[in-house]
């Protein structure tokens, strides 16, 4: 997709800087411009080095069906269907504009509703998880998503390490996650073994990975590699993952509170609907200004008061 001719007219959007438990975001606000964000500006975007440093962009942008349209990409710059963590920002980004605290906010992987509780809280009604093999999606047809095993992935020594996890728990929330259960999940090298399962072939659009330790009925702790992000201190999608998966095969209840390392999350599995409610903090960082060539790379950015 070429900028060339949709460069904004001032040459500068205007960002926010935001998090959900430490999972962080640039949040640029395209809405009035013809201008938009694409992978290669999100990752210069996200660089922590060169750029203002984030583990997704969110590009807000116009909609016919919500609010606004939130085009979400990963660090590397692939673009993806969901974040919850990310649409608890704009949920209490929109109530901060217009003063609603409900808002309608449509993703490529549909239209989600959020309710900003606070100032800095939100939930968000993350719709109903999809569990058939294609959906997923996995390489081939697999009966039970709720066991799967990850067989080898040639990806070489990290992927010995797989087969100690045992069988795996594979559901889409907007997104493709993978969820192994272990006893401590703080114990997994999840940073060596992480690229391994992310990229396993096994899943022809990579997938988020989770490790998590179910502590009682309604508790577990998470770590995640997020795909296309690595490490995060937070994973609103994978939180919602895992509780489907722990209720689903019986090691959990329904409504729980998911402890990853930024923060606790309160996910409900709705028995009515089969929708998942994500409930949780939102932390405004700063809000600044981008500056954008006429080619649609980022030549500048600045935090304004
Ligand atoms: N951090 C996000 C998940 C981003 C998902 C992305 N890593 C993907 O490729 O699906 C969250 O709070 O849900």
């Amino acid at each position: 997709m070429s900028n060339v001719l949709r460069a904004p007219a001032g040459d500068h959007l205007r960002y926010w800087k935001m998090n959900g438990l430490g999972n962080d975001f640039v949040i640029a606000d395209t809405r009035s411009t013809s201008f938009r964000v694409d992978g290669a500006l999100a990752r210069a975007l996200s660089d922590r080095d060169e750029g203002i440093g984030c583990d997704q962009v969110a590009a807000l942008e116009p909609s016919d069906r919500a609010d606004l349209f939130m085009r979400i990409f990963n660090a590397d710059g692939s673009e993806v269907g969901a974040c919850g963590n990310v649409s608890r920002c704009v949920a209490v980004l929109l109530a901060d504009e217009n003063g609603l605290e409900h808002c309608m906010i449509e993703t490529a992987s549909g239209v989600i509703a959020a309710t900003a509780t606070s100032t800095d809280t939100a939930s968000v009604d993350m719709g109903a998880p999809k569990f058939g093999w294609i959906d997923i999606p996995l390489a081939h047809p697999v009966d039970d998503t709720s066991e799967v095993f990850i067989g080898p992935a040639g990806a070489g020594a990290a992927e010995d390490d797989v087969f100690d996890l045992g069988l795996a728990s594979v559901v889409n929330v907007g997104n493709p996650h993978c969820v192994f259960w272990v006893d401590d999940a703080e114990a997994i090298d999840l940073a060596r073994i992480g690229p391994a399962l992310e990229q396993h072939p096994l899943f022809p659009e990579r997938v988020n990975v989770s490790m998590a330790q179910v502590n009682g009925p309604d508790s577990i702790t998470l770590r995640v590699w997020e795909r296309g992000a690595g490490l995060t201190r937070a994973c609103g999608t994978a939180a919602c993952a895992v509780t489907v998966a722990a209720a689903r095969t019986g090691r959990a209840k329904r409504h729980l509170t998911v402890n990853l390392p930024g923060g606790p999350l309160d996910i409900h599995w709705r028995a009515s609907d089969d929708h998942i409610i994500m409930t949780g903090p939102v932390e405004w960082e700063h809000r600044g200004e981008i500056d954008i060539s006429p080619m649609g790379a980022l030549t500048g950015f600045r935090e304004v008061a």
